[in-house]
């Protein structure tokens, strides 16, 4: 029987090779446009397309720039494991890792959404998107951001340019580059000094101490909710108005007057034609203290209402 074996393969069933669907294979993966650039890498549009007859999928591919060193790729490792384990329906969608030969530059592959973030959708589809939608928009984003800290993790970089469209009504949270675990007990994480943090977006305790804790990213949303209710105008973005309030090019002193005016208690102003009820619910996030911020939960009740 060996024999025959050896000769005739026909005998010996070959084992069908179980495929991984969320191993992609970097030679397949071809590059349409990019997406988005931030400091350490890029996400780009990719076709995957392993028949090569462009019948294969759209995805989006997270990179690290080649001159990153070891801490870039190990962050990146890490937002991998973070973003594989979260299976929500406002949580963009992990679909697998590509890997170079020899495991060097590893990339993360995601569900491409074509309609872009709420930075360029709301400009543009402003004049088909009443205020229950854009309400609509804040709750889906809480419900995102409640589920990610149920999981003990604190996303860092909320704000309008990270909150994708799926479809009209309906978002997903679509980055994670700077989302960590809150597994340190003080219930805060160490901010180290990021060269791109997003300083119009952040909390008192984040620019004064270094702190970022669960109710930070309660003022982000803060933020982003203002973003989302002057449908992203950029003529009006939280950046606009905190320079106009602190004066402009003031260097490194920018962040210094950032926290004075903040700690005088003066915050974004209503935007024109928002509501008070809606203007209320953003002060409620942008309390100075962070125990005294209002909930992810509770931001999800009170919206709820006022979309009603
Ligand atoms: C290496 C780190 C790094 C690199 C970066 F470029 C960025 C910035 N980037 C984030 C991902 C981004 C915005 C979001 N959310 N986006 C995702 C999709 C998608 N999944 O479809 C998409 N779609 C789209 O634009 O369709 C027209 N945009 C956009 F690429 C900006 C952040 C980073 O941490």
């Amino acid at each position: 029987l060996d024999v025959l074996e050896e000769k005739s393969p026909f005998i010996k069933p070959c084992p069908i090779q179980p495929v991984d669907p969320t191993v992609f294979e970097t030679r397949f993966l071809r590059k349409i446009r990019e997406l988005g650039e931030g400091h350490f890498g890029k996400v780009e549009l990719c076709r995957y397309d392993p028949r090569g007859d462009r019948t294969g999928e759209m995805v989006a591919v997270k990179s690290l720039k080649p001159e990153n060193g070891e801490e870039q790729s190990n962050n990146l490792l890490k937002e991998i494991e973070i973003l594989k384990a979260l299976y929500h329906e406002n949580i963009v969608k992990y679909k697998g890792i590509s890997q170079e030969e020899g495991g060097k530059t590893i990339k993360l592959i995601m569900e491409y959404l074509p309609l872009g973030s709420l930075k360029e959708y709301l400009p543009r589809y402003k004049s088909q998107t009443s205020l229950g939608t854009l309400l609509s928009y804040c709750i889906q984003i809480c419900r995102g951001m409640d589920y990610l800290g149920s999981r003990n993790y604190i996303h860092r970089d909320l704000a309008a340019r990270n909150v994708l469209v799926e479809k009209e009504g309906m978002v997903k949270i679509g980055d994670f580059g700077l989302t960590k675990s809150l597994k340190e007990n003080n219930g805060y994480y160490t901010v180290k000094d990021e060269n791109d943090s997003p300083v119009f977006w952040y909390a008192p305790e984040c620019l004064t101490q270094c702190k970022f804790y669960l109710a930070s990213d309660v003022w982000s949303f803060g933020v982003t909710m203002y973003e989302i209710i002057t449908y992203c105008d950029s003529s009006k973005s939280p950046m606009t108005c905190f320079l106009d309030m602190i004066g402009r090019a003031q260097g490194q002193m920018t962040i210094v007057r950032l926290v004075n005016v903040l700690q005088d208690g003066r915050r974004l102003a209503c935007p024109e034609s928002c509501p008070g009820r809606v203007y209320e619910l953003m002060r409620k996030c942008w309390e100075h203290t962070p125990e005294r911020r209002i909930t992810f939960k509770r931001l999800i009740e009170e919206l709820s209402i006022l979309q009603q």
